[in-house]
């Protein structure tokens, strides 16, 4: 290669390095943080009340003493990465000598135990090694002419299989999702018109009823049905107007005014995104003109400015896609997806950051 005069040339070539590393290393982030979910730093600072030192940390986590340098490395980094702050505090009331300690940020909040906003579930079931681990089998996956997922070319049986085997796996899973259904708190209340006037609803693959139980707080005259497999839902009870049902979203679902479907069509391809669409508008049916399908998932939108969200929403289509091969949509695909149903028009309300709530019309 010939020298540039300017340096242009090595500049964009140690550019190119720094961000081809920082994409081999961004492992490393999300293993820091599930370490810090694991150790439980958020809880030891928010139950401390005040921010905390290295060593008062340490000692309230348990670490052997030999180890409060390393966890001093793990803060950096997640310090850096906007998970923790910095400040000082007098290391003896009336002494000048300062001592670093560290406080939480939004993000870490999400992390604090027993609070309705807590994602720890969602790290545990996210970054189990479950689902880390298939990806060494993506060479041998991407070049076989069998129509399966990443998943299941490396483990050998299919993911709901998988989730299907054991308690503790089911329940991690469902945890995760009830973790996040949480969140939707919020775009409940800014999105209070969505469901004003209806008398009923069925979350359809509504796992155990996470959304739903927010929806019948703040609506608690809609009889609501959380629909999902009988193993997750055969346990649960209710009350009057909170009911579990057992059953096969591709056979048929329950009537109501309105079906609700949070993370659900983005765990299958069209064809069967297709079979749940027509069978919710099945469901809807007695309502003529009057009954609605409301979705929760991605919507895509690739000419956005914001790269974090796109990197964030393009890593969903891929996660989907090599365990459920499942995709997340963009706008056009959405289109054609409600019109091949047979629906008459949608509206897309952004939500929650990430996700879009979809309005969908007989
Ligand atoms: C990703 S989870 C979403 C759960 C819930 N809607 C939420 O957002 O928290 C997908 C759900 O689909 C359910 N499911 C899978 N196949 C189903 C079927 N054939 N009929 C009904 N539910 C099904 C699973 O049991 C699981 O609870
Ligand atoms: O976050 C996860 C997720 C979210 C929505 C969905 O429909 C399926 C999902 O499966 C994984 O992608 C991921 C997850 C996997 C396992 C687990 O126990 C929790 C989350």
């Amino acid at each position: 290669m010939a020298l540039s005069t300017n340096g242009s040339e090595e500049s964009e070539l140690y550019h190119a390095q720094i961000h081809l590393y920082k994409h081999v290393y961004n492992f490393v982030s999300s293993m820091a943080l599930k370490s810090a979910m694991e150790l439980g730093i958020a809880d030891a600072i928010h139950n401390h009340g005040k921010p905390m030192t290295l060593t008062e940390l340490a000692s309230s986590l348990k670490l052997h003493p030999s180890k409060v340098n390393i966890l001093y490395r793990f803060l950096r980094l997640l310090t850096h990465n906007g998970f923790f702050v910095k400040t000082t505090v007098k290391s003896n009331e009336g002494e000048k000598e300062e001592d670093i300690a560290y406080s939480l940020t939004p993000s870490s909040k999400l992390l604090i135990s027993g609070k309705s906003t807590c994602l720890s579930s969602l790290i545990k079931g996210a970054l189990h090694p479950s689902s880390i681990d298939m990806w060494s089998s993506s060479e041998k996956w991407l070049k076989e002419d069998k129509e399966q997922t990443l998943f299941e070319c490396a483990k050998g049986e299919n993911y709901w299989d998988f989730l299907n085997r054991d308690s503790d796996t089911l329940n991690m899973f469902q945890d995760a999702m009830a973790a996040d259904s949480r969140m939707f708190k919020l775009a409940l209340k800014e999105n209070k018109h969505v469901f004003e006037g209806l008398e009923s609803l069925v979350d359809v693959a509504g796992g155990t009823g996470g959304v739903t139980k927010l929806i019948h707080e703040a609506f608690p005259n809609i009889k609501c049905t959380v629909f999902d497999q009988p193993q997750v839902v055969g346990n649960l009870t209710g009350n009057e107007n909170l009911n579990f049902v057992g059953g096969d979203m591709f056979k048929s679902i329950p009537p109501a005014d309105a079906v609700l479907l949070k993370w659900v069509l983005h765990d299958w391809n069209d064809e069967l995104s297709l079979q749940i669409l027509k069978n919710s508008k099945e469901a809807i049916s007695h309502k003529g003109k009057d009954g609605k399908v409301i979705i929760i998932d991605i919507s895509i939108d690739e000419t956005s400015d914001d790269h974090g969200l796109t990197e964030l929403q393009l890593e969903y289509d891929l996660v989907m896609l090599t365990m459920f091969l499942g995709k997340e949509r963009t706008k056009t695909e959405w289109d054609k997806l409600i019109h091949d149903a047979g629906f008459s028009s949608y509206k897309i309300i952004p939500i929650s950051g990430f996700k879009s709530l979809i309005e969908v019309y007989p």
